[in-house]
């Protein structure tokens, strides 16, 4: 990487929650300045936290555990108030009755496996057993007596009745606090804004421009959904329509929630401050 040739590494999430941001992205306009790879949440987790990308949607709990290094673009995120669809626990008993059980944890997620931990333990009060599996609803339920799933793969298993309790966990989040809650966030780390401006500025409002582009007619996203991963196309309406991807006030204060409950239950260090990435410079968002 050169000065005068810089280039930016980019994650993008191997689910369909995230197409409106990158639908219309016009990556042949930044040629060899960008770099994609799309992988699963917890690869670009991870692959953040290493140093191997620089900007992208990540799971929220995974900035929350890097906060120091990363800054948020505003407005950008995958967020909900109620039903998500795509984050799914299935499950044989009420999850008042879990108390005890075995629950199977996709090994793709981050923010929605802290907050099933975060719903089971602060308003069930049951204390059950997590382990870690691919996301495959059969083997779960096989080795366990309930299994989350997130993304594509929990629409995917939504579509077919196996006769098991589905709870939605951003549905279930609203209805116990009242709070919107951000899923994934898109972070860009602090040395590569400082770094490189100008280019981290065209790729956002790139970002906002395919966002808007997408919202603003859902049809071919919804086709090209529907063509590629099965479902009607009313599905995929009602589902992009019912996510949101914003990210301001609203939104913070659901995610100010979560990182308060899970700072309270031991599943991350310290309290988060959220960093908001302005043009030329850092917004602080306190309370
Ligand atoms: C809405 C979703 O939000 C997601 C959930 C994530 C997580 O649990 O870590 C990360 C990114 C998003 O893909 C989804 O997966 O369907």
């Amino acid at each position: 990487m050169t000065p005068n040739n810089p280039t930016i590494r980019m994650g993008r999430i191997d689910f369909t929650n995230v197409w409106p941001l990158f639908y219309y992205f016009p990556f042949e306009s930044f040629g060899d300045q960008l770099e994609v790879f799309q992988q699963v949440p917890t690869q670009l987790n991870k692959a953040m936290a290493e140093g191997r990308i620089d900007i992208g949607p990540i799971s929220s709990f995974a900035y929350a555990e890097h906060a120091e290094d990363y800054l948020l673009f505003p407005h950008m995120s995958v967020s909900a108030f109620q039903h998500v669809h795509s984050l799914l626990l299935f499950h044989r008993k009420p999850l008042a009755e879990l108390e005890g059980s075995t629950i199977a944890l996709p090994t793709t997620s981050a923010t929605t496996v802290n907050l099933l931990k975060i719903i089971l333990a602060k308003y069930y009060r049951v204390n059950v057993h997590y382990v870690y599996e691919e996301p495959n609803l059969d083997t779960m339920m096989n080795k366990a007596d309930a299994g989350l799933l997130i993304g594509d793969h929990a629409i995917k298993a939504s579509w077919e009745d196996r006769g098991y309790l589905v709870t939605d966990l951003g549905a279930e989040w609203t209805r116990l606090t009242g709070h919107w809650m951000s899923f994934a966030v898109c972070t860009i780390r602090k040395q590569v804004a400082r770094e490189q401006p100008e280019l981290v500025a065209d790729i956002y409002k790139a970002f906002l421009e395919s966002k808007r582009k997408s919202l603003a007619d859902l049809t071919s996203l919804v086709n090209d959904a529907q063509r590629l991963i099965g479902g009607s196309r009313e599905y995929w309406h009602d589902y992009f329509s019912n996510l949101s991807y914003e990210f301001g006030p609203k939104q913070w204060e659901g995610l100010q929630l979560y990182y308060r409950y899970a700072v309270e239950l031991g599943f991350l260090k310290h309290e988060v401050q959220l960093q908001i990435w302005q043009d030329n410079s850092v917004a602080q968002v306190t309370e």
